[in-house]
């Protein structure tokens, strides 16, 4: 039987007194882009950031396409992609030397690196765009560099963060639409967290409806919405298992500021 991309069981993180994340079970399969969705604060970054081994997996336990992330941490590193909520591309760097930068950082081997590096521009579209300096990018343009630097080392697994916070509606949809082309070419699984629902709707094959560190929902889209109803949105099926908006007016003034962040550091 096919190992599940990830497996959680039982994952549990507290920072002082706030519990981040509280007893999470989840099973990601080959191939799909699952989404992790909730409002801010629901445990969504916590529980990434244990699944790419950078916060420790006990008391619970994480497996990566079958190996033990405590025990396996350098070989559960090399089958990931992440690109983190915090900008990771420099500035001051053009799009081709910052993809060049991650494949030395992931022990691309020197021979194929060039390759590899033209290879990961193309898949996300700025092969034209290449050796301009970063800092002309539009915040678009930004994300899918960041993504070209995760998908350099080809893994088999690509964890995204919030990847279309703070951009405007056309450059949401083209992050996306090379986040589904990506996945099609080349059958990696792909977890993304967001707060956008129409997002998760329309680019996820399955979903996990995250709040206060639990897990309240998981399904496709559609089988969540018709067991709530007729005409029902993931926004309705969030607020009817948590009481709560799934898009809060908080995650648009982070996304602002987000933004903001990003272009001030990059200019
Ligand atoms: N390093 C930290 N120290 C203390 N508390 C933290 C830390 N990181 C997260 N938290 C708290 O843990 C809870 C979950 O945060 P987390 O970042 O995982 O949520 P999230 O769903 O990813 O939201 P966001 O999109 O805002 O990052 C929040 O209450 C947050 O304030």
């Amino acid at each position: 039987m096919t190992e599940p991309a990830v497996r959680c069981t039982d994952l549990t993180h507290s920072f002082g007194t706030t519990r981040a994340v509280d007893g999470v079970d989840l099973e990601i399969h080959p191939g799909e882009v699952f989404g992790l969705l909730g409002p801010n604060g629901a445990g969504k970054t916590t529980t990434l950031r244990m699944i790419t081994t950078l916060l420790p997996t006990e008391p619970g336990r994480i497996t990566v396409a079958g190996l033990d992330v405590a025990r396996r941490k350098m070989a559960v590193r090399r089958l990931i992609g992440y690109v983190p909520q915090q900008l990771s591309a420099d500035g001051a760097l053009t799009g081709r030397e910052n993809v060049s930068l991650f494949a030395r950082l992931f022990d691309v081997p020197r021979a194929r690196r060039a390759e590899e590096v033209r290879r990961a521009l193309d898949l996300v579209g700025l092969t034209g765009d290449a050796d301009r300096t970063a800092k002309g990018y539009s915040g678009g343009m930004i994300r899918r560099l960041e993504l070209a630097q995760a998908l350099v080392s080809s893994p088999r697994l690509l964890i995204l963060d919030e990847p279309t916070i703070g951009l405007d509606p056309v450059a949401r949809s083209a992050v996306w639409e090379r986040i589904s082309q990506i996945r099609a070419e080349t059958g990696m699984t792909v977890l993304v967290t967001t707060h956008y629902m129409d997002e998760a709707e329309q680019y996820c094959d399955r979903v996990a409806l995250m709040h206060t560190g639990k897990i309240r929902a998981l399904g496709t889209p559609a089988e969540l919405e018709a067991d709530l109803g007729p005409e029902s949105t993931l926004d309705d099926v969030f607020r009817a298992v948590t009481g709560d908006r799934l898009e809060s007016e908080e995650g648009g003034i982070r996304s602002v500021r987000a933004t903001r962040r990003t272009a001030r550091r990059l200019g």
